[in-house]
């Protein structure tokens, strides 16, 4: 039975899906890196907030897990390269609680303009302190987004309906993009110099790291006021101290900290600081949303190979993979034939895709050649961690899609290339319900079925040698399941391709080596 375990607090519609899916669903929250390692290995999904951090150390404990699902946003608590070379799928949610976090943003904006936290403490401390918050207008002020993602651009939305002037700091926002928002580009000096509000909305990354750094803080226009709702880890949260200190920054409010959860801070007590507990995607909407969406998206990968969301591999809808799976199975085998054939000689490869497989996402194709070639070297290698290796080792990879047909309604052909140069070339289609079809092998036709145990035989396109072969194998005691010739117009060269019923020892392949006519053999072995 297929399980998961959901290690975060999370709404329970989540459980309820699984459940109703037929997946067996454990919630236990709370759990340390260690009680973690402990358990994690009895379960094929891992469902989770931003509270679980999954870590190489965990990942190498999953030796069942297919899939981590976050329910939100940001994936910077999973270790995603340890999860890919483990073949681990890794999907989120990406707009399940856009809305509501761009609303804390705004929320948060409103009460660093009012003091709302500060006056709402006085008024209960019966002080009635009318005087000392004096707040300022939204209205015709300058909000620097730094980040126009989903959440950046629901919050500039909101930004221009409260009348704001919104400029915007993000490389990938194209000139057309910002017109259609009402915002303006602006590079971060600029936005830095301008905004009388500023709010983040990246990722965090190596480049997005300390964005908010000391040095540029102190390039920010005096009483600017400061919101994070996307990571801890984007300001320098002791240079944002200091800037409060000395009246510079007027205000900053965060959901977000350094170091989580944040019982302790250096920003906690310092005047005019607002501090939510990592809220931002915390409302019942967002939290229905997410949940359901990452058990839907976990069920569909784990029962249906669907795959959507996934950061790691190429998205394909439970009602695509259907269509999808006997190219994907085509192309593994036909990625397995050349890495079997060809094996670490290979240095580049291409996959062309024709007649009806040039309708498909070429992706998963790609992803399956390549998981079948290197799955040639490693019992571990999958569609998700395959191009991953592949680019770990150097392998350049090529996608040609051709719209026209030739002699079959579909074809998938792998060429290899050596580092000579040399190019070696495999193909092959679906019959029908009938499956694949390998019909090219190195310039020769043929038609086999890749499957189970086979040996490829190259040998003298001459009178006799089948039945010598014949003899030869019946002797030796291996039974041919199916038997496919193909040869080549010139040269007298013939190729044989045999499904045996169980491998061919060692010492057998050298007997079959050794007939006369033989130029080449080798056994293989298919999914
Ligand atoms: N506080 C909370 O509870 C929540 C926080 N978040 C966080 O909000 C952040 C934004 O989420 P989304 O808008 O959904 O992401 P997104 O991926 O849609 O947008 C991020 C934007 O940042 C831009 N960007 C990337 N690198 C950049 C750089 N070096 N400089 C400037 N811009 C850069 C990208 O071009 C993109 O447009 C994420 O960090 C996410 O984890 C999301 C949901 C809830
Ligand atoms: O979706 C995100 O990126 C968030 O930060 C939300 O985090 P949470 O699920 O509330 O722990």
């Amino acid at each position: 039975m297929t399980r998961v375990l959901i290690s975060d607090k999370m709404d329970p519609r989540a459980a309820e899906v699984f459940r109703e899916r037929g997946v067996e669903v454990d919630q236990i929250t709370g759990l340390s890196p260690e009680e973690l390692k402990k358990i994690i290995n009895d379960y094929d999904g891992l469902a989770i907030r931003s509270a679980t951090k999954v870590t190489k150390d965990i990942i190498a404990e999953a030796k069942n897990l297919k899939v981590i699902g976050r329910a939100g946003i940001g994936v910077d608590n999973i270790d995603i390269p340890a999860a890919s070379s483990a073949g681990i799928v890794v999907m989120n949610t990406p707009f399940g609680n856009s809305i509501t976090t761009a609303e804390q943003a705004i929320a948060l904006m409103f009460a660093l303009a009012r003091q709302i936290p500060e006056a709402n403490a006085s008024t209960q401390a019966s002080k009635w302190e009318k005087n000392r918050f004096m707040g300022v207008e939204v209205s015709g002020k300058t909000l620097g987004l730094i980040g126009a993602g989903n959440i950046g651009s629901i919050v500039a939305d909101r930004a221009v309906g409260l009348k704001m002037k919104v400029i915007a700091y993000d490389p990938f926002l194209t000139p057309e993009r910002a017109l259609e928002l009402g915002i303006e580009k602006a590079d971060l000096e600029t936005l830095l110099h301008k905004a009388d509000f500023i709010t983040l909305h990246v990722p965090l990354t190596d480049q997005t790291r300390n964005i908010l750094s000391r040095e540029n803080l102190a390039k920010t226009k005096k009483g600017v006021r400061i919101i994070n709702c996307a990571r801890g880890g984007l300001i320098d949260e002791e240079a944002l101290k200091d800037a409060l200190e000395s009246g510079h920054v007027a205000g900053a409010a965060l959901d977000v900290f350094l170091k989580e959860p944040a019982k302790e801070n250096p920003l906690f007590g310092v005047p005019n600081f607002i501090a939510t507990p990592h809220l931002g995607a915390s409302t019942t909407e967002a939290q229905v949303n997410v949940a359901i969406q990452v058990a839907e998206q976990m069920a569909d990968y784990l029962l249906t190979g669907g795959v959507s969301n996934a950061l790691n591999m190429p998205s394909l809808s439970a009602e695509e993979a259907p269509r999808v799976r006997p190219y994907m199975a085509l192309s593994e085998q036909l990625g397995r034939l050349l890495g079997q054939l060809e094996g670490d000689k290979i240095k580049s490869v291409s996959i062309e895709v024709e007649g009806a497989a040039a309708h498909l996402d070429q992706k998963p194709i790609t992803s399956a050649v390549l998981s079948g070639l290197m799955g040639v070297y490693s019992q571990s290698v999958n569609m998700v961690n395959a191009p991953f290796l592949a680019r770990e080792r150097g392998l350049d990879v090529r996608e040609i899609r051709h719209d026209r047909e030739g002699a079959y309604h579909t074809l998938i052909r792998v060429t290899s290339r050596d580092d000579k140069g040399q190019e070696k070339s495999v193909a092959g289609t679906l019959f029908g319900s009938e499956g694949t079809r390998l019909v090219e092998i190195f310039g020769i036709k043929i038609e086999a079925n890749l499957s189970g145990d086979m040996l490829y035989i190259v040998n003298d396109d001459a009178p006799g040698f089948i039945g010598r072969l014949g003899t030869l194998l019946g002797k030796a005691g291996v039974n041919i399941g199916t038997f496919h010739l193909g040869r080549r117009n010139t040269g007298g060269e013939a190729v044989l391709l045999l499904s045996v019923d169980s491998p061919v020892t060692a010492g057998k392949m050298a007997k079959v080596a050794e007939l006369s006519g033989v130029r080449e053999v080798k056994s293989l072995h298919f999914l």
